[in-house]
């Protein structure tokens, strides 16, 4: 069953900003990963799933409630982290999370107190005294507090040190396990990996692909990256070679071959022949498979390849 159901929702602000004929659905338990850089439209679905605007077309549905007629109803049962925080000015961290309790009805605290104790939040000082990390603690509490079986998250690290955004993939990891639904916008490839169960990638407010995690992660084909004792072998491989040679750096002698598992023995009898220094293999990952889409961050044509892990 899914608890968030978007058909086709289209918002054009013009000059083609917005989202257009965007479709997903988030099932039941299910950790769904949406991914796309700055720009991309995560925010206004988001915004949209959550009721704050109207769609222009398309409808979406949230534990089968209309997300613009029962918005409301819908605020009040799914834990939201908005990507941009505003808190009341002149409250403590503890006033703001009592206040908070208090509109919640929540008398037991002990999911509240958990979080803090996970995320290390002092909730004495002001509000408006915090750092940006330290406020997104105290969203992150509020947001959660009164345990909600859907989490609807925007880019929900942004501001917090990497210590603290492991934490966050724990939690994460955490509420998968007590079998919440969970839709994480991000544009941060390592925790759409480390917890998603299905991606939809987004790219100038389209859906361009939605995968199962698992399929990247098990993908046959490999890349494999070897380099040559010298300059010679180097060049006698490039030149005689019918291997699939993706990469090629001249400089440091070094091939990047990509290869299905069943057409290794092809690799290694091929190989025999030269002097090498190593080959390693290189899984392909979720930041491969985007860069299909995305095809920017990756420049090879100089022979240099940017490995980039995360996307702006
Ligand atoms: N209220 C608005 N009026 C006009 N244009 C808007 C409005 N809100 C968003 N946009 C535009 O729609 C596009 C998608 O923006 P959105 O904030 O959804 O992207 P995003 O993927 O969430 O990126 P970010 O990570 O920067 O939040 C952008 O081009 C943005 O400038």
């Amino acid at each position: 069953m899914s608890v968030i159901e978007v058909e086709q929702l289209t918002k054009d602000y013009g000059s083609h900003r917005g989202v257009f004929d965007v479709s997903f659905e988030v099932g039941e338990g299910e950790v769904f990963g949406f991914l796309g850089p700055n720009g991309a439209g995560k925010t206004t679905t988001i915004r949209h799933l959550m009721g704050f605007s109207k769609p222009q077309s398309g409808a979406i549905k949230v534990s089968n409630k209309d997300s613009w007629k029962d918005a409301a109803a819908i605020k009040r049962e799914v834990g939201y982290l908005p990507g941009e925080l505003a808190f009341p000015k002149n409250m403590t961290g503890k006033a703001f999370i009592d206040f908070m309790a208090r509109e919640r009805q929540i008398s037991d605290m002990t999911k509240t107190d958990h979080l803090i104790d996970m995320f290390e939040l002092d909730i004495s000082p002001k509000l408006d005294t915090m750092s940006l990390g330290t406020r997104r603690k105290v969203a992150i509490v509020t947001a959660f507090m009164h345990d909600p079986d859907i989490l609807v998250l925007d880019e929900p690290t942004s501001g917090l040190d990497p210590v603290m955004q492991e934490r966050f993939i724990e939690f994460l990891l955490e509420e998968k396990r007590a079998g919440k639904s969970i839709l994480l916008s991000s544009h941060i490839f390592s925790e759409v990996d480390a917890t998603c169960d299905r991606i939809a990638i987004i790219k100038e407010g389209e859906v361009v692909s939605t995968v199962v995690a698992d399929d990247i992660r098990k993908n046959e084909n490999k890349t494999y990256k070897i380099e040559f004792a010298d300059e010679n072998e180097y060049q006698r491989f490039v030149d005689n070679t019918s291997l699939d040679t993706t990469v090629k750096r001249p400089r440091q002698n070094q091939v990047k071959v990509e290869i299905k598992d069943e057409n290794i023995k092809e690799l290694f009898t091929d190989l025999s022949q030269y002097q090498l220094n190593f080959i390693t293999e290189e899984k392909f990952s979720l930041e491969d498979y985007f860069m299909n889409f995305y095809d920017t961050n990756k420049s090879v044509s100089s022979g240099e390849e940017v490995l980039s892990h995360g996307i702006h």
